[in-house]
């Protein structure tokens, strides 16, 4: 299955934010959007999810344009930059909710046995991003967009979601994008920096340099 994002015009009151986008995901691998701060990145994931109405916007699967906010095709599963699960819900309840295996997450994660019974609010704010990460990356969907999935996570745990990630691609196209550039790198198959509305596809690390998104050397 291949996901097509195309001729996308966002605009806020007279500022233009998106236009010449181009972005092709494939089942099987990750694509990772990297851009600066307001560089449009989760405009775009929004675009994509269907939650945000740009001017215009071409999302096709399979070459088939999808008309309607993709969400509405039940085949997508978004992680948002926020928090979205409500403080209050234990937190095997938000795994039933999700139709989440709880004993497969304390498996990968065994330090959270502890928080069964607990409500969500009494996790750390990186602890809640790994359970939201994680129901996110395990709901049955075709489609997975997640956006900053590594925000206060410790790198115990960041190895664990990458690993995850990887064996949630052979099953799902998946959309990343996070600040934490050297873990999209290390988890995307393909990138496209978002720089002045546009994408560019980057077939080099070092052209993330070149572009400005790193500093030079940075990479080394
Ligand atoms: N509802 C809105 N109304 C007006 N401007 C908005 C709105 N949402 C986003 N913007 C502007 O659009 C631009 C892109 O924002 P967006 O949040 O998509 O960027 P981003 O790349 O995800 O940023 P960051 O990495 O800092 O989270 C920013 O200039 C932002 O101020």
């Amino acid at each position: 299955m291949v996901l097509e994002v195309d001729n996308i015009e966002l605009n806020f009151k007279h500022k233009r934010i998106l236009s010449g986008i181009y972005v092709k995901a494939e089942m099987g691998s990750v694509t990772g959007i990297l851009g600066g701060n307001g560089s449009g990145k989760s405009s775009l994931f929004n675009i994509i999810f269907g939650n945000l109405k740009p001017k215009y916007k071409l999302v096709r699967i399979n070459g088939e344009p999808i008309l309607k906010p993709l969400y509405k095709t039940g085949l997508v599963k978004y992680l948002p930059q926020y928090h979205f699960v409500p403080i209050g819900i234990k937190i095997r309840n938000i795994f039933k909710l999700f139709n989440v295996c709880w004993s497969d997450f304390v498996q990968s994660f065994e330090t959270f046995e502890k928080y069964k019974n607990q409500k969500i609010n009494k996790l750390s704010s990186g602890e809640r991003r790994v359970v939201e990460t994680y129901i996110i990356l395990k709901s049955k969907s075709t489609i997975t967009i997640l956006d900053e999935p590594f925000s206060h996570i410790a790198p115990l745990y960041v190895e664990t979601i990458i690993n995850l990630i990887c064996e949630e691609k052979e099953r799902k196209i998946i959309l990343i994008s996070d600040h934490l550039y050297k873990h999209i790198i290390d988890s995307a198959d393909q990138i496209y920096l978002l720089k002045n509305g546009t994408t560019k596809e980057i077939n080099n690390l070092r052209n993330l340099e070149d572009y400005k998104y790193l500093n030079d050397g940075q990479l080394d």
